[in-house]
């Protein structure tokens, strides 16, 4: 079993401990927080030791009815590899403890590419990981966007992508961050971040992105428009989609027209913390004009979909499956992971 640390256990990092815990290969042997707060009493119900970055609040912990294993530098000594999903910039100041411990360490998206050197996606580039000791799973946009154009480069080769991303403010439970009356320009500048990230895992794509942020906590919504190098059609488009085990069709069918309405599916159809894990891609919104111009919207569940790309990336960096279809297939699995539509 491969022993996993989850060094930072909050919206992701809670994710990646139930996905580590519900692998065949894997196991939690411990997860790490700051503070006494819901997300401790979580850990405990889940049975994941805890352990604390700074042993002198201690007391505050047991005082709350929590057992402190010991310090985050324990729990990375008693690991085979660490998904560090502390706050974004954090990552970059522990980069040093997993070096002088002569741990692996898989990065998320708050981080920059140069912390790991190398970025991931399982689809992508999953062969690459194998030997590295330092990846970066990359953001939930991006990681979306990597899914998409992959899919249609393999298909059909992409001449250009342009992309809007429309940007839910705040998780649903970060109750200081805003904006509640405001469509804000995030960055005011062309291009966004995201366009530069898809880049660090697929070198070759001409991309523009760019970026607001709306008064919405569930889902990123992405306008995506990308030239084909090769003609075809809505139909081919639509099977490669229906093929791909991590993107999903929102059909036409359902209704189903916005974030909200998405949200209400995904816990109708009992997805642990309404988690939509891969693309939703609106059916109706998948055009191709001109015989090579790509349209579509795309929903993108922030909290979830670099989740199974994280397990994944555990299994390339250790080596111990070769075949990314396989670890794809065994982490899809493992979480109930069939795509929608
Ligand atoms: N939220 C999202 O939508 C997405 C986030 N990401 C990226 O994932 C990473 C984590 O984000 P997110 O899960 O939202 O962050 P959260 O703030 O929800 O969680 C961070 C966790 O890290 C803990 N923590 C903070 N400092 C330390 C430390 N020094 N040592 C150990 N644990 C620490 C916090 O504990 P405590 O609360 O006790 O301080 C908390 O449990 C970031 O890089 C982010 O950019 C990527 C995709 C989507
Ligand atoms: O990685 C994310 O977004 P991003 O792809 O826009 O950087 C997550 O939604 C976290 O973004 P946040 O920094 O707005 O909390």
């Amino acid at each position: 079993m491969i022993k996993v640390a989850v060094n930072g256990y909050g919206t992701i990092g809670k994710r990646v401990a139930d996905a580590v815990a519900a692998q065949p290969d894997m196991e939690v042997i411990g997860v790490s927080k700051t503070s006494v707060s819901a997300e401790a009493y979580i850990a405990k119900e889940r049975g994941y030791p805890l352990y604390i970055a700074d042993l002198s609040r201690k007391p505050a912990f047991e005082k709350a009815g929590l057992e402190v294993v010991g310090d985050v530098e324990a729990m990375i000594r008693a690991a085979d590899i660490v998904v560090d999903a502390t706050p974004g910039g954090v990552g970059a100041k522990n980069r040093p403890i997993y070096e002088r411990l002569g741990k692996k360490a898989i990065f998320q998206g708050g981080e920059e590419h140069e912390v790991a050197g190398f970025s991931f996606n399982a689809h992508a580039n999953y062969r690459e990981a194998e030997g590295k000791q330092f990846a970066r799973v990359v953001s939930c946009n991006s990681t979306g966007l990597v899914r998409l154009i992959h899919a249609l480069d393999q298909a059909f080769g992409v001449e250009r992508v342009r992309a809007v991303m429309v940007r839910r403010a705040a998780d649903p439970d970060d109750i200081k961050r805003g904006p509640v009356d405001a469509i804000v320009l995030n960055p005011a500048t062309i291009p966004s971040h995201h366009g530069p990230d898809v880049r660090t895992v697929l070198p070759q794509i001409d991309i523009v992105t760019l970026a607001m942020i709306v008064p919405t906590t569930f889902m990123h919504m992405h306008v995506v428009q990308m030239d084909l190098k090769s003609g075809t059609t809505r139909e081919e488009v639509l099977k490669v989609f229906e093929r791909h085990n991590r993107i999903g069709l929102i059909r036409k069918a359902t209704g189903i027209v916005s974030n909200a309405q998405l949200r209400e599916y995904t816990q109708d159809l009992g997805r642990p913390r309404t988690d939509l894990w891969e693309n939703g891609v609106f059916e109706e919104s998948v055009a191709v004009l001109n015989g090579k111009e790509f349209y579509c919207f795309q929903a993108i569940h922030q909290e979830a979909d670099v989740v199974p790309e994280n397990i994944d990336c555990i299994r390339a960096m250790l080596g111990t499956v070769k075949d990314p279809e396989e670890s794809i297939r065994m982490t899809n699995e493992a979480l109930g992971l069939v795509p929608i539509g």
